[in-house]
């Protein structure tokens, strides 16, 4: 299945994370070399990497290219490193629940390293191998997304998609886009809008520039045409992201993804929110739940260093919103679609 770039690796000799440095494109494709927390946690909130999964897949390679430079023979003094590393490395973005779950895991495998007696060299290596295990887990995971998503989609559809829940922003095969590079290799020609989605772009500068790489139909628009192209019939499917899905099946996503989710209904458009399972976070009840991130006003007032308001000016920049589920149709999992009662089906899909 045609994929886009994997935006997050080790290199190598697996003793650096190379990341493609998202705040860069279009304009040109550059990437960073990693191996301290710091530089981690940095690339992280400054959306050099971003994305739900690809933040995961980060902050596991970062996790472990962070422990692999500790020279000691003492497990102890290993897991001391990997505790404050993952804290670290949690402080960076709140929302997208992939972070804290790969982290966890991450530490989960260490402790049962632990447990059989393994020695440091042992541990390491382990570390290396479920951070390369989260790496392979979600490209099998989106392309089962991208199959079950294409069940519900036809040849020539037009599809609103809204920031980037592409290949940069997973393992290189995205969620929402999933479907879309599936259907290209079978040759559906979707003929998709991908919103700018402001204030950090990821539509316009991200989605379309993976999408077009790849061949396909991209059309670009600004956020606030999405009714307008709605109502002029061009849309069949509006398909998004999302960094946290509740128990309940409420979906938090880039801001914006609210007002596209009530445009939809209104419109009589299925709203599809794609995700792996990895994004359901069974811990929180609702999307009242899911803390919103709110970033620095400057990226709204000073955007990529062009002042469109007066620095005086106050302006609020929440990074997500959350779409309940009355807005939603289905909710597209490497497992398969889950439909209303979203709460049950969520708990189904966990039970099988
Ligand atoms: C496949 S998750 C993509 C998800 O992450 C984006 O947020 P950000 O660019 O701030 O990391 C956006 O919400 C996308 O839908």
């Amino acid at each position: 299945m045609t994929k886009s770039i994997v935006p997050a690796k080790l290199n190598e000799s697996n003793d650096k994370l190379i990341l493609l440095d998202q705040t860069l494109l279009p304009e040109s494709e550059k990437y960073l070399e990693l191996d301290t927390k710091e530089g981690v946690w940095e690339a992280i909130k400054r959306l050099s990497v971003r994305g739900a999964p690809a933040i995961g897949i980060a902050a596991a390679y970062g996790l472990y290219v962070c422990l692999n430079k500790v020279e000691t023979d003492s497990v102890a003094e290993l897991e001391k490193e990997m505790k404050e590393v993952s804290d670290y490395l949690a402080t960076s973005r709140p929302t997208a629940v992939n972070l804290f779950w790969a982290l966890k895991r991450m530490e989960k495998r260490f402790e049962q390293e632990k447990a059989e007696d393994k020695n440091v060299e042992a541990i390491k290596a382990a570390l290396l191998e479920e951070s390369d295990e989260i790496l392979k887990e979600d490209q099998e995971m989106d392309i089962a997304i991208g199959e079950h998503a294409l069940t519900l989609l036809e040849p020539g559809m037009g599809l609103l998609t809204h920031c980037n829940a592409g290949g940069l922003a997973t393992s290189g095969y995205g969620t929402a886009e999933a479907p879309m590079y599936l259907g290209y290799d079978k040759g559906y020609d979707f003929k998709i809008y991908a919103d700018e989605t402001r204030p950090l772009l990821q539509g316009a500068r991200i989605t379309a520039f993976e999408l077009y790489k790849a061949g396909l139909d991209v059309t670009v628009i600004t956020d606030n045409m999405a009714a307008q192209v709605m109502k002029e019939g061009k849309i069949d499917a509006v398909l998004v992201g999302s960094d946290r899905i509740a128990a309940n099946g409420d979906a938090a996503n880039k801001i914006g993804t609210l007002g596209v989710a009530i445009l939809a209904k209104e419109y009589g458009i299925p709203m599809y929110f794609l995700a792996p399972t990895s994004t359901i976070d069974l811990e929180t009840p609702t999307g009242d739940d899911i803390e919103i991130e709110l970033r620095d006003p400057e990226e709204i007032r000073n955007g990529f260093g062009r002042r469109t308001a007066p620095k005086e000016v106050k302006a609020y920049n929440p990074a997500f919103d959350v779409t309940p589920t009355k807005y939603i149709t289905a909710i597209i999992t490497e497992k398969g679609i889950v439909e209303a009662p979203f709460k049950e089906n969520i708990e189904k899909l966990f039970k099988d």
